[in-house]
């Protein structure tokens, strides 16, 4: 399964990078880190009216290259205008082809908060994001261990990270919602075929308690989708893909973001 894969070439790269030192500096940067405050990723999902993270995505497993010239900084702006709630930037960079400079550039140039999409299966990877400027980290149910969930969450806590804790089933929803997560997302993606399921997000609405934020993520390829999502119980929709494609990206968000409010 792809994201097997995608976890061992991470374990890879990480066991590189701390053999090259990358991580010692990192460590030592975290000695005069000063944690944000004000869960604003938290807080901007959870304002009145659907909230939306849009993502930017130069490529995937599925897809291939999405955009082939990447103002990152530029897209990471227009989303801003358009009123996104959060922007979510992928740092992966064999199969998603992002970079955590990425974020690190799009961080400093933004207000709202920055999600870090990645395969995080190290606490260093966490330490690494709140250096470069992000407000969350996503974490992914299927590759990780109960503890790992547990301790991620935790470090998280105390670099003031809000964590997006994604699920793809039932049992997935359970464990996250049994380590505290705060903020789930269904991912309506089945990483096993790419197959797109918007039922997913429908059915897992029904586990979530009130006072967790449940984001719906991955598939909407146009504006039904979206307000599906939202009757579904959602309270924020992540989207790469439909926004990276779009002709005039605000525009379209600013019009999504108007019909669901
Ligand atoms: O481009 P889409 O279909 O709108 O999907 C965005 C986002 O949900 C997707 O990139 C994603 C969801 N979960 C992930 C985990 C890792 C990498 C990527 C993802």
């Amino acid at each position: 399964m792809i994201l097997d894969d995608i976890a061992q070439e991470t374990r890879k790269r990480i066991d590189r990078l701390e053999r090259e030192g990358y991580y010692d500096e990192i460590r030592r940067r975290m000695k005069d880190f000063i944690p944000k405050k004000g869960h604003s990723f938290y807080r901007n999902l959870k304002a009145p009216g659907l909230s939306f993270i849009c993502e930017l995505k130069k490529a995937s497993p599925s897809k291939g290259i999405i955009s082939e010239d990447f103002p990152f900084e530029e897209i990471a702006k227009e989303y801003e205008r358009a009123g996104a709630s959060a922007i979510s930037c992928l740092t992966e960079p064999k199969w998603f082809k992002g970079d955590i400079d990425y974020l690190r550039k799009v961080a400093s140039e933004v207000e709202i908060p920055v999600l870090r999409k990645d395969f995080i299966i190290d606490l260093c990877q966490i330490e690494e994001a709140a250096l470069a400027g992000a407000s969350a980290i996503l974490l992914i149910a299927a590759i990780l261990t109960d503890e790992e969930i547990k301790g991620f969450m935790k470090e998280a806590e105390n670099l003031g990270l809000d964590v997006l804790a994604e699920a793809h089933d039932e049992k997935e929803m359970e464990r996250l919602l049994s380590a505290g997560a705060r903020i789930v997302g269904v991912n309506n993606r089945d990483l096993r075929d790419f197959t797109i399921h918007m039922e997913t997000t429908e059915r897992l609405a029904a586990l979530v308690p009130e006072g967790v934020l449940l984001v719906s993520e991955s598939g909407m390829t146009d504006e039904k989708a979206v307000k599906r999502m939202r009757q579904a119980g959602a309270d924020a929709v992540l989207i790469g893909e439909m926004l990276m494609k779009a002709e005039n990206r605000p525009v379209l968000l600013k019009k999504m973001i108007q019909e669901n409010s």
